[in-house]
């Protein structure tokens, strides 16, 4: 596991979250370094997802959900209400915990995205498709059904499409929620080598249940409790010397 390489790409000041009076996150100050696999780790509830939506701004489709505080990308506060945000949304892309293709080709699942911030000839279109499949492993699966349906894939080849087609659009932030946690272990164990592969050039945030996966493929890892950052060290520190009482208690399973 390698250590923090380079400068923070995200971060977040004084981050608080309320849907409509509830109030989620308190006071979160953290950074995510680029070119590094951050884990989000926690138990149920305690704002983990809700984290990772603030950062492409999902929230924004519903009137009664709120942020205060600052996030920091690009040296701007992406919670601006001047902001554009399908801009945002092509520099930080974002994979879901189950697989979302498109109904439409697995060509099309990869050149929609691209089609909407760019107008390339189709020779470039062809090739960003076949490289943005290529960096998921799934072109030698895919490359003689181009134009079948994406549904027609197994859950772990549509898995990797979706992260191919996050890809496609260049982002510089890629946030995975719990991304193998409907897949099996042959597709889980392919996800975490991408992961690795993938960390060279995107700023990887990952929210996930799974211990074992957090300390394979993360260098970095946070732990939540209770819409609070409890602690956020390296992988290997965290989980073999925590320094908080609550993040020994939910990492040996006594409690969550
Ligand atoms: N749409 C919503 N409206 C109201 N409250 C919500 C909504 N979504 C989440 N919450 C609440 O916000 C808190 C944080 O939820 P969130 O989904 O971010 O937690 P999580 O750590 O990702 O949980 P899990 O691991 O179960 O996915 C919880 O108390 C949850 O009930």
């Amino acid at each position: 596991m390698s250590t923090v390489k380079s400068q923070s790409t995200l971060t977040t000041q004084s981050l608080n979250f309320y849907y409509g009076e509830h109030h989620v996150l308190h006071d979160i100050n953290i950074e995510f370094p680029a070119q590094n696999v951050t884990a989000l780790i926690g138990p149920s509830g305690c704002g983990k997802s809700t984290l990772l939506r603030i950062f492409n701004r999902m929230y924004d489709l519903y009137p009664e959900q709120r942020a205060t505080g600052e996030v920091v990308f690009d040296g701007r506060n992406i919670l601006d209400t001047g902001l554009d945000v399908n801009v945002l949304r092509s520099r930080i892309g974002m994979v879901f915990q189950k697989p979302t293709p498109f109904p439409m080709s697995i060509y099309d699942n990869i050149a929609f995205g691209i089609r909407l911030h760019e107008k390339l000839k189709k020779s470039e279109m062809d090739e960003r498709v076949r490289d943005a499949l290529t960096r998921v492993a799934l072109w030698s699966e895919v490359q003689d059904r181009l134009h079948s349906p994406a549904m027609g894939l197994s859950g772990g080849q549509q898995q990797r499409l979706c992260i191919a087609r996050s890809i496609a659009t260049r982002p510089e932030v890629l946030l995975l929620d719990e991304p193998t946690s409907a897949l099996d272990p042959i597709s889980t164990a392919r996800i975490e080598e991408l992961l690795d592969e993938l960390k060279q050039d995107f700023t990887i945030v990952m929210v996930t249940h799974n211990m074992q996966q957090a300390a394979r493929s993360a260098d970095q890892v946070a732990f939540f409790y209770l819409g609070r950052l409890i602690e956020m060290d390296t992988s290997d520190r965290l989980f073999t010397n925590p320094r908080q009482q609550q993040t020994q208690d939910y990492i040996t399973g006594r409690f969550g």
